[in-house]
């Protein structure tokens, strides 16, 4: 059956009959395409789930379905590169799992994402075999970093067969929540060494772990245990601290490091002086840290003030136009959500105890129309570097572009068309997360997302496939690891390592 290309066919296997949606043909035309480095008003076709041809004027042919773009960008769908599906943490889990997080994530104009598969008590194949299950569900495509909780011989044997067979390139190390996560300096060196030798990218939430808890006790036995006793009992200081630490280790071990979540000048400071010192340093700041400040969290209603309890917390007014201002001159270097969501029955378990409440926040829906506004509108960034910090550096830093973070002919048809004019708005009653509430109210962009080679969001309608979602692997030995040998060398002879003097 032959049609106008988006519609079920029916194909006839030998014996059975099976039923699967072909892949449509669809021409994207007038738009203004934007890639990371150049912009140009041309069409863009795509068949068999790939961007075929970007050029002006492609002659419309019949079973193409034609779809027109005029006075809107057509861009690659946004990839974020840091969110936690159906996580087991703080004795809950969070709330979106695979598919309502990807359906989210793609009316929002993300196509894909890498989730952070955590080890299963300690063990980290057994954990990417849950992860592996958890995303079946899938109906977009995914990567996997994988956390490393702890250090012995087989820790380091399962890192290296999830590089060298599985598709992992980065291993995240926590530095805080002391007691369940986090990992000594000692791990956190080992590790480090191991991830350089494999050529993937170690990446560190950093606030001091052991400080963090003395300050919650400190706070809470002051009397103060609603939501504001959490960004009191975690301040900026130790953000920066563990982000200079953990830079300071990766420059002695000489490999690439990638901050996650970097939400303080404390912490910005660190990645800046060392990115200016040549050090191979990526800042990820976050969606919540780029536009929102803490006053949310002395908030009197325990339900709207804990919605905003993340780590590192959101901070004081200042802490946001900093990392705006960083991001627009490439200081940092692209911006994820930590996609993290509980709802308000799951965050009242801290009610009378803010140390209880669970951490983390929405965004995967609305990171894009965020960064937007904050970025684009405000004047701060040009359209191309909206590009850059929402997709294609991250393909980059993961070693999937330009298979994914480009509109270019051979990646990957994961488009979107976003329309400046828009007025869509953001709500809790309306978004697509299992959450009940929303720390984005009112903000709106994304038309069209195409996925795949498919339309899977239009007229502010779903047609997505659950399992239909792929597994992305990533390669080790990205950009960020070239000629790093070269360096080792000049490196262990600037730290007066033995070396033959010819005595
Ligand atoms: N960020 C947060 O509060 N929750 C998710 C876990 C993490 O990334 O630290
Ligand atoms: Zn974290
Ligand atoms: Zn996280």
């Amino acid at each position: 059956v032959r049609g106008n290309g988006d519609e079920e066919i029916c194909l006839v296997g030998s014996e059975n009959f099976e039923c699967a949606q072909k892949s449509p043909k669809i021409l994207i035309k007038g738009g203004t395409v934007v890639n990371a480095d150049h912009q140009q008003i041309a069409d863009v076709y795509i068949e068999d789930g790939k961007i075929q041809i970007v050029a002006p004027d492609i002659k419309e042919m019949e079973g193409v379905r034609v779809i027109d773009a005029t006075g809107k960008f057509v861009m690659p769908g946004g990839i974020d590169p840091h969110t936690h599906m159906e996580m087991p943490f703080m004795g809950e889990e969070s709330c979106d799992d695979f598919f309502s997080g990807q359906q989210a994530a793609l009316s929002g104009g993300t196509t894909m994402h890498i989730d952070f598969a955590l080890p299963h008590n300690g063990d980290l194949a057994e954990g990417f075999r849950l992860w592996v299950q958890k995303a079946e569900k899938s109906c977009m495509d995914y990567g996997f970093h994988m956390a490393v909780t702890k250090w012995n011989d087989k820790v380091a044997q399962d890192m290296e067969w999830l590089v060298k067979e599985k598709g992992i390139n980065s291993f995240k190390f926590f530095m805080a929540y002391k007691g369940s996560l986090m990992v000594s300096d000692e791990e956190l060196l080992q590790g480090f060494k191991k991830c350089k030798e494999l050529g993937a990218v170690p990446q560190v939430h950093a606030e001091n772990g052991d400080a963090v808890a003395e300050g919650q006790a400190r706070i809470f036995g002051l009397g103060i245990t609603g939501p504001e006793g959490h960004p009191l009992s975690r301040p900026p200081v130790l953000e920066g601290e563990a982000t200079g630490r953990a830079i300071k280790l990766a420059k002695f071990v000489n490999t690439p490091l990638y901050v996650v979540h970097v939400m303080s000048i404390d912490a910005l400071d660190e990645v800046s002086r060392a990115r200016h010192s040549g050090q191979r340093v990526i800042g990820e700041p976050v969606v919540s840290g780029l536009a929102l400040n803490d006053s949310k969290l002395w908030d009197p209603d325990f339900r709207t003030a804990a919605m905003y309890v993340m780590s590192p917390p959101i901070r004081a007014v200042g802490h946001s136009q900093a990392l705006q201002d960083a991001l627009s001159t490439g200081i940092l270097q692209l911006v994820a959500t930590d996609h993290c969501p509980f709802n308000s029955k799951q965050k009242a378990l801290g009610k009378h105890d803010f140390r209880k409440i669970p951490n983390g926040v929405n965004g995967v829906e609305e990171r894009m129309h965020i960064v937007w506004d904050v970025m684009v509108n405000s004047g701060k960034i040009s359209v191309t570097d909206y590009v850059r910090i929402t997709s294609a550096a991250c393909a980059k830093i993961f070693n999937i572009y330009p298979q994914k973070g480009a509109v270019l002919p051979g990646s990957d048809a994961d488009v979107i068309i976003l329309n400046p004019n828009a007025e869509t708005k953001i709500s809790a009653k309306t978004h697509h997360s299992r959450i009940d509430t929303n720390i984005y109210e009112g903000w709106g962009k994304v038309e069209v997302t195409i996925s795949q080679g498919r339309v899977v969001w239009e007229n502010e309608q779903f047609t997505v496939e659950r399992g239909s979602g792929r597994y992305i692997p990533m390669k080790p030995f990205g950009y960020l690891f070239d000629g790093l040998d070269k360096v080792d060398a000049t490196y262990m002879s600037s730290m007066q390592a033995p070396v033959n003097r010819n005595f």
